[in-house]
């Protein structure tokens, strides 16, 4: 029988002491911040204790008997490289609100950082917290009743725990949001203050002094793993891993920010620290995430399920070199440049020995496509050009709410779903509405996405 893979039984270095909190324990942390952290040249000074989002799915526990450790699967297109990461030394669900409060009450806790989904930071349509949402004014009266209550909502737990940390006067802290989103820093620092506010006004004058915000751009494409990568790991290793995670050779990580409590030299394992994070994160947002999002939909239109199936489809390859033509004339970056950067997501997307799932890539496309493809459509719309690759995404979207391609799993199916019903023309025309207004007045955006979406649907093969 093989040894489970834990410190306990001599695997992996000691852990180290806990200076950072993540919340969103999923794959894509243990892939890129948990894997910064370890490649730092200080990486003994610096263990993370990171948080479930949302309930716990077990992985907490999992980590826990491995005290920890995980492999981590570089998955190249030639072969698989395996190596334990280090830097997690806690793991937690969601509902461990005390270990979470005595983390941030610590002056030892430096950096907290963030992968809770789009979705995640509840947002309302100005932007900031939608403070109507019954999940937030549940937290924001338990807290009014406990400080220390628990708390379910990424902004109240973020709230509640700078409490803790006030109470103790544990000195200031620099939150790290890593999600896909533009100007993460200024979305996570908005609901924050909003939640803190909307409980105490009076912690604002606190929060100027103690908080610092960071904006990232990250990426590692790092999809869920199956069930097979345990034996895989069993196999290559010797020991069991009940919590491996794949990813890919490429990663990036941008930052730009104050950390007024330090931080680990993620710098020394190839992270950027720049003074503006927007050229990156536009570029990665529009010409890899935008381009997932089409795969996503119009290459589950066309019967894929992975995203190496799909880009290897030439119809599918047209498509997309149509949405990169459009998303790089609104780029201001070297057309060189974005050429090698184009060049090289084709081959990250080619990778045969990734399977990234289009279903899993589909998920909450009302979050994701404001912020994927609108940007890139209003600027040509506003130049006069029809973007035909970026309406054909909205095209596939009303597509698959309408039963075709990737099943709809969306944090809004409940209203979006009902507005893509009906005689199509007129479907087309209250999605795009609902996305922007605008855009469902624009007669020629309708009669083009209403068309591609006849084309779309006439040559499903599912
Ligand atoms: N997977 C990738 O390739 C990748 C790459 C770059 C960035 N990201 C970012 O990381 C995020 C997480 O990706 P992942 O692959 O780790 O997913 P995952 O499913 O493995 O983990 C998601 C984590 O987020 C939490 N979560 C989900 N919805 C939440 C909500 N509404 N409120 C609070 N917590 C919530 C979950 O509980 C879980 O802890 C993505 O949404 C994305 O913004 C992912
Ligand atoms: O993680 P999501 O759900 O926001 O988006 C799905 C993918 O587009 C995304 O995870 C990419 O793989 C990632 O952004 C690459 O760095």
């Amino acid at each position: 029988m093989n040894a489970l893979l834990s410190r306990s039984a001599g695997h992996g270095r000691a852990a180290p002491p806990v200076r950072l909190v993540h919340l969103g324990l999923g794959n894509f942390f243990r892939a890129h911040q948990c894997w910064y952290t370890d490649h730092a040249p200080d990486a003994a000074d610096w263990g993370y204790a990171a948080f479930s989002g949302r309930g716990g799915g077990g992985l907490p526990t999992r980590l826990t008997a491995q005290d920890g450790l995980y492999t981590l699967v570089t998955r190249g297109a030639a072969g698989d490289t395996f190596e334990v990461v280090n830097s997690l030394a806690r793991a937690h669900d969601a509902d461990d609100h005390q270990a979470w409060l005595t983390y941030f009450g610590s002056p030892r806790l430096s950096v907290v950082t963030l992968t809770v989904t789009e979705a995640g930071y509840l947002r309302g349509p100005d932007g900031g917290l939608d403070a109507g949402r019954p999940e937030v004014q549940a937290d924001l009266a338990a807290l009014r009743a406990d400080l220390s209550a628990v708390v379910r909502t990424a902004p109240a737990r973020l709230v509640a725990g700078l409490v803790a940390r006030r109470s103790a006067g544990a000195g200031p802290v620099a939150l790290v949001p890593c999600d896909n989103v533009p100007g993460n820093g200024a979305i996570v620092d908005r609901v924050v203050r909003d939640m803190a506010h909307l409980l105490d006004p009076a912690l604002t004058d606190w929060l100027d002094d103690s908080l610092t915000v960071v904006t990232t751009a990250v990426d590692r494409i790092t999809p869920r793993p199956t069930p097979d990568e345990s034996g895989r790991v069993r196999q290559a290793t010797g020991f069991d891993d009940d919590c491996p995670v794949v990813t890919e050779p490429f990663r990036e990580w941008v930052l730009s920010g104050r950390f007024p409590a330090g931080r680990p030299g993620w710098q020394d394992a190839g992270a950027t620290f720049t003074d503006d994070v927007t050229p990156y994160e536009r570029r990665k947002l529009w010409l890899l995430n935008g381009a997932h999002s089409l795969l996503a939909y119009a290459g589950s239109i066309r019967g894929h399920t992975s995203v190496s199936q799909a880009v290897g489809d030439a119809t599918c390859r047209q498509w997309l070199e149509q949405w990169w033509q459009a998303a790089s004339r609104q780029l201001d970056q070297r057309e060189a440049d974005l050429a090698a950067y184009r060049h090289a997501l084709l081959d990250r997307f080619a990778n045969p020995r990734m399977h990234h799932q289009l279903a899993q890539i589909g998920a909450d496309g009302s979050q994701k496509l404001p912020i994927r493809i609108l940007p890139v459509l209003r600027a040509e719309r506003a130049a006069g050009r029809m973007p035909t690759g970026a309406t054909l995404v909205l095209a596939a979207w009303i597509c698959c709410l309408r039963g075709l391609g990737a099943p709809v799993s969306d944090v809004h199916a409940q209203s979006v779903v009902p507005l893509a019903d009906g005689p199509l023309r007129d479907a087309a025309r209250r999605v795009l509405h609902d996305l922007d207004p605008a855009l469902g007045e624009d007669a020629e955006v309708v009669a083009t996405v209403w068309q591609q979406c006849q084309e779309l649907a006439g040559g499903a093969t599912t």
